[in-house]
This record gives structure tokens, C-alpha cells and sequence, in this order.
């Protein structure tokens, strides 16, 4: 018999909608380990929406979320929390650090949450691999937006989550630092074993993750 691996993300007959509008109508996903995608879609194709359902931000009207062979649909608040913490690490555009602590706190923080509490060694060697070695004392309004993202990228990895999602991580970017940021995104998911899937209307980031998940105007197909 052959053996399969647990997928990271498996979502069946996912749908769901704002009042009488269908936004996800039946999406289907399997993502394994290791294996990196663009969800791609136009504005409004429901990307953002389809993160919230993964990470137990939102339940779905219907169909199932599993992640890493839990499953994330049909639970509590609570359990879906825990499990977003233990297994998922997210990347906002807005980057949502907490604007009293510092880099290092932030992390700690973030670390506590996942149920991962590290040591400032471990978490400056964190930053030190995304070349924020030197701000870890920093609060975040004396960040550059560069610096910002790469603490969050560091933040979302703490936890050395199953699954990393960033949501429109490059669209606000120039050519080069839209690069440079996905390029991070790649080598700290694959040096921390993570699965990552990006979320982006950007099309330039085609050629760093040439797998793609697309999202229609209201269906969903995986080539
Ligand atoms: N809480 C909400 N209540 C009502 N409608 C919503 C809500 N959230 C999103 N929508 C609508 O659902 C649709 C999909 O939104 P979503 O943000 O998921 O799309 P998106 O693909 O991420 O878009 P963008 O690329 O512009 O961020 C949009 O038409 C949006 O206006």
C-alpha cells in the first residue's frame, strides 16, 4: 500500500458569502509540505476572505478546513484559535506588531501565544537571518515599512508553523523589493520547514513561486 504524507492545507466544498453575495462557491485545495503557492485572484475574488476561513478567522458557511490533519471547521472560537497559533503563521499587509514592545518583545509575545516560548537568543538569530540582528531592540514606529515586514515575517515564524500565509505581502513594492521580500519569504519558510502560501493579485511573483492556486470570480482551480 501507498503511504501519503498528511497534507498541510486539505479544504473541501468550501463556501461562503456576505449577506445574499457568494464569494467562495466550493473551493478545493491540497497543499503538502514543503510546497510553496500563489493564491492568485482579482480584487474582490475573495483571497482575504479565504485566509480567514484557513486560519479560523472566520467559519465557513460550508465545507472543511484541515490543517495538518486537524480540523479547523465545526469548532469553538477557542479551538480554532489554538489551532491557528499552533499551526499558522500569518503575515498581514498591515503588519500588526505591538507598538509598546519591542522587536525581541514582539516576538516573545508572539512565541507565548503559539505555545512556543523561545529564548532571546533563539529569537535574535531568528532576526539575524532576515538582517534584522541589528533592531531587535527597536520599537516598531522606528522601523522602516522594509524593516516592519521582516519583523512580521519573523514574528509569523516564531512559532515554527506547519503553514505560513502572507496576504498581499509585495503589492505596495517596487520591482526590486517586491523580489527581496518574496526571495525572504521562500528561504525562511523552506529553512523553518513551513508550507507558504501568498496571497496577491502581483503577478511578478510568478516566477519566484511558479505553483498556483486561482481564485475565479467564484469558483476556485488548482492546475
Ligand atoms: N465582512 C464583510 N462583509 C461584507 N462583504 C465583505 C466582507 N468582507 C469582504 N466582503 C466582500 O467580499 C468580497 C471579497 O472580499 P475579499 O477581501 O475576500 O477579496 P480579495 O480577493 O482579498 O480582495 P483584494 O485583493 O481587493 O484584497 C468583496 O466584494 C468584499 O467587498
Amino acid at each position: 500500500m501507498i503511504s501519503r504524507a498528511t497534507p498541510v492545507l486539505a479544504i473541501t466544498g468550501l463556501k461562503h458569502g456576505y449577506g445574499h453575495k457568494p464569494i467562495l462557491t466550493g473551493v478545493e485545495i491540497e497543499l503538502n509540505e514543503g510546497a510553496h503557492h500563489l493564491l492568485l485572484g482579482p480584487s474582490g475574488s475573495g483571497k482575504t476572505t479565504l485566509i480567514h476561513a484557513i486560519s479560523g478567522l472566520l467559519e465557513p458557511d460550508d465545507g472543511s478546513v484541515v490543517i495538518d490533519g486537524e480540523a479547523m471547521t465545526g469548532r469553538s472560537p477557542a479551538a480554532r484559535d489554538a489551532l491557528r497559533r499552533s499551526k499558522i503563521g500569518l503575515i498581514f499587509q498591515s503588519l500588526r506588531l505591538v507598538s509598546a514592545l519591542t522587536v525581541r518583545e514582539n516576538l516573545h509575545l508572539a512565541g507565548r501565544l503559539s505555545g512556543h516560548p523561545t529564548t532571546d537568543a533563539a529569537i535574535d538569530a531568528l532576526l539575524a537571518q532576515v538582517g534584522l540582528g541589528h533592531r531587535c531592540s527597536a520599537k516598531p514606529r522606528h522601523l522602516s515599512q522594509g524593516e516592519a515586514q521582516r519583523a512580521a515575517i519573523s514574528r509569523a515564524l516564531i512559532g515554527k508553523p506547519r503553514l505560513l500565509i502572507a496576504d498581499e505581502p509585495t503589492s505596495a513594492l517596487d520591482d526590486e523589493n517586491a523580489d527581496r521580500v518574496a526571495s525572504l519569504l521562500i528561504e525562511t519558510a523552506d529553512r523553518n520547514g513551513s508550507t507558504l502560501l501568498v496571497a496577491t493579485h502581483d503577478q511578478r511573483l510568478k516566477k519566484l513561486i511558479p505553483r498556483t492556486v486561482t481564485l475565479l470570480s467564484q469558483s476556485i482551480a488548482v492546475p
